[in-house]
């Protein structure tokens, strides 16, 4: 039997301050899904998806297609799941786009035509080929985003995070990376605030709020539930109907 592209089962976890951010998550993704992960501020959005790769060890289990995320597996976890975080500074930080997207797949041990072979593709699947030789500094933002998430595709992770990937864009932007991300087929949980976004791109939608999930279904299902979405302080943009 093919195990789940992501399984989380009862996720409690505490900040070192105290703060309990998330209260026993359920979530069951299939391989090849696409999830959006919603919910208003502070919810535990990203919080849950940090635990997805090991940047945060909660109580309860993490299994990353049927492997558990724990320190011994971390660096095959690390490589199962790549999170493509909101900032992709945080992500940049090589003299050239092309350094910054050989750098995962090197870590990984891949040497010679095989990393350029993977560090070319990535950049193609990200349509920031041409801008292989230039500095990160340098890109726009929408392009930065683009080259921050060709440094996770090139380590070539069964399962693709994406923390607000659209945030920040400019309208072509955000539509070219729906582009990209659309024609991937990978299996994918995007957190995000953009609820058209997550209609277009993602099937089916878990809603957290308070540490827990409090809704989970097809996207257009959620989205039509105006009192759901009230509840927990989500809307629709203005004059955006679900036709
Ligand atoms: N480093 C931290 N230390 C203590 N508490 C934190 C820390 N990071 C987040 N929190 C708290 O944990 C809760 C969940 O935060 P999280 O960032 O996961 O929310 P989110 O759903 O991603 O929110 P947003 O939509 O605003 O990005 C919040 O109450 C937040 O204040």
């Amino acid at each position: 039997m093919t195990p789940p592209a992501l399984l989380v089962e009862r996720l409690a976890y505490a900040y070192p301050d105290g703060h309990q951010a998330l209260f026993g998550v359920d979530l069951r993704v299939e391989q090849g899904e696409r999830v959006a992960v919603l919910g208003p501020n502070g919810a535990g959005k990203t919080t849950l998806v940090l635990h997805l790769n090991g940047v945060l060890t909660g109580q309860g289990k993490v299994e990353v297609t049927g492997l558990p995320v724990n320190k011994q597996n971390m660096k095959e976890v690390r490589r199962r799941v790549g999170i493509v975080f909101q900032d992709p500074d945080d992500q940049l930080f090589m003299p050239t786009v092309r350094d910054d997207v050989a750098f995962g797949p090197a870590n990984f041990g891949l040497r010679g035509p095989e990393l350029d072979a993977r560090v070319t593709r990535a950049l193609d699947d990200v349509g920031m080929a041409e801008h292989a030789d230039r500095s990160p500094l340098h890109l726009s933002g929408g392009q930065r985003r683009r080259v921050a998430l060709a440094t996770v595709l090139a380590c070539d992770p069964d399962v693709l995070v994406l923390d607000e990937p659209s945030a920040n864009l400019e309208p072509r932007a955000r539509r070219e990376l729906a582009e990209v991300l659309l024609g991937l087929g990978r299996t994918t949980v995007m957190v995000t605030h953009d609820l058209p976004y997550a209609l277009q791109l993602c099937p089916r939608s878990v809603l957290v709020d308070g540490g827990v999930v409090v809704a989970d279904g097809p996207t257009r299902e959620l989205l039509a539930d105006g009192d759901l979405l009230a509840r927990h302080r989500l809307e629709l943009p203005f004059g955006f109907r679900l036709d």
